[in-house]
C-alpha cells in the first residue's frame, strides 16, 4: 500500500479523455517520476492529486485517506506539497521574507501579506526560516531580493517553502523547465540531498531525462491519459513500447 493510492481515475475535457483508469501507487520515502509525451495526461493527474480539479471518477487516497472534494489549502494541510513549473515566490522580496511567510504559515495556519512587518520580531519564525536557508545552502543570500535570484535560485528558494510547511509528500511539475545544464544539475543534487535527509515522498513529472533517471526509483509512464508502464528505470530504459510513445523524443 503506498502513501498515495490513486484508483480507477477519469477525466474528460468535453469530448477529450485526458485521463482513462489511472491506477498510480507511489510507495513512501520514494521519488516516483511520472514521465509521457505531450498532452499525456501528466498535469491533469497532478492537478487532481491537489485539488485543482476533481476526477470523473475514480479515488485519490493520501495516507489513507481521500483528497476528493477538498479545497487545495486543506489538501496541503494533510501533508501534500506541489513546486509549481514557474517558482511561486514574492520576487519584490527578500529571499529570508519569502522563507518566513510558509513558516509564519504553517505555525498559525494563515498568513497575511500585511504582517510580514511583525514577523522578524517572532523569534520561533526567524529561526526555522534561517535553519531552512542554512539547508538550502541559501544563508549567504538572505538579504538578496527574491526576483534578482537565477532560476535555479528561485526553484531552490520555492522547494525550500515548500519544505518549510513539512509535506510528506511534494509534488514537482517540471522542477527544471526553462533552466540551464548547471541550475539543472544542482537541482538533481538538491532534490537528492532532500530524499537523503528527510522522511519524505516526492512525486515528480518532468521531461527532462536525465532527472528523472538521476533521480527515480519508480517510473510511470502515461501515454493518452492510461499508464502505459510502471517500472523501475533500468527496465523503463529499454522498453519498446516506452520508445513507441515518445516517437522519436528521447526515452
Ligand atoms: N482545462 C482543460 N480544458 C480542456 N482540455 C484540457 C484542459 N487541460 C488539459 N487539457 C487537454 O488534456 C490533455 C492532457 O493535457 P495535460 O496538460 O494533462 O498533458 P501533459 O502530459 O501534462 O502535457 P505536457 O507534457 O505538454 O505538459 C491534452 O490534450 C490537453 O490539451
Amino acid at each position: 500500500m503506498g502513501i498515495l493510492e490513486v484508483k480507477g481515475v477519469n477525466k474528460r475535457f468535453g469530448g477529450l479523455q485526458a485521463l482513462g483508469n489511472v491506477n498510480l501507487s507511489v510507495k513512501e520515502n520514494t521519488v516516483h517520476a511520472i514521465i509521457g509525451p505531450n498532452g499525456a495526461g501528466k498535469s491533469t493527474l497532478l492537478n487532481c492529486l491537489v485539488g485543482k480539479l476533481i476526477p470523473d471518477t475514480g479515488s485519490v487516497m493520501f495516507d489513507g485517506q481521500s483528497v476528493l472534494g477538498r479545497a487545495p489549502y486543506e489538501i496541503n494541510q494533510m501533508g501534500i506539497s506541489r513546486v509549481f513549473q514557474t517558482p511561486e515566490i514574492f520576487g519584490d522580496l527578500t529571499v529570508m521574507e519569502n522563507m518566513m511567510i510558509p513558516c509564519f504559515a504553517k505555525r498559525d495556519g494563515a498568513f497575511e501579506l500585511n504582517a510580514i512587518t511583525s514577523i522578524p520580531s517572532q523569534k520561533d519564525v526567524v529561526e526555522k526560516a534561517e535553519a531552512m536557508l542554512v539547508d538550502m545552502k541559501m544563508i549567504d543570500k538572505r538579504d538578496m531580493h527574491a526576483a534578482a535570484m537565477s532560476r535555479g535560485d528561485k526553484r531552490r528558494l520555492e522547494i525550500g517553502m515548500c519544505l518549510s510547511q513539512e509535506p510528506r509528500l511534494l509534488l514537482l511539475d517540471e522542477p527544471t523547465a526553462g533552466m540551464a545544464r548547471a541550475d539543472t544539475n544542482n537541482t538533481i543534487d538538491l532534490l537528492k540531498q532532500i530524499k537523503e535527509d528527510r522522511d519524505i515522498t516526492i512525486a515528480i513529472i518532468e521531461h527532462d531525462m536525465h532527472v528523472v533517471f538521476s533521480l527515480a526509483d519508480r517510473i510511470t509512464v502515461l501515454a493518452q491519459g492510461t499508464p502505459l508502464v510502471e517500472d523501475d528505470p533500468q527496465n523503463i530504459k529499454g522498453n519498446p513500447k516506452v520508445r513507441e510513445a515518445y516517437l522519436g523524443e528521447s526515452a
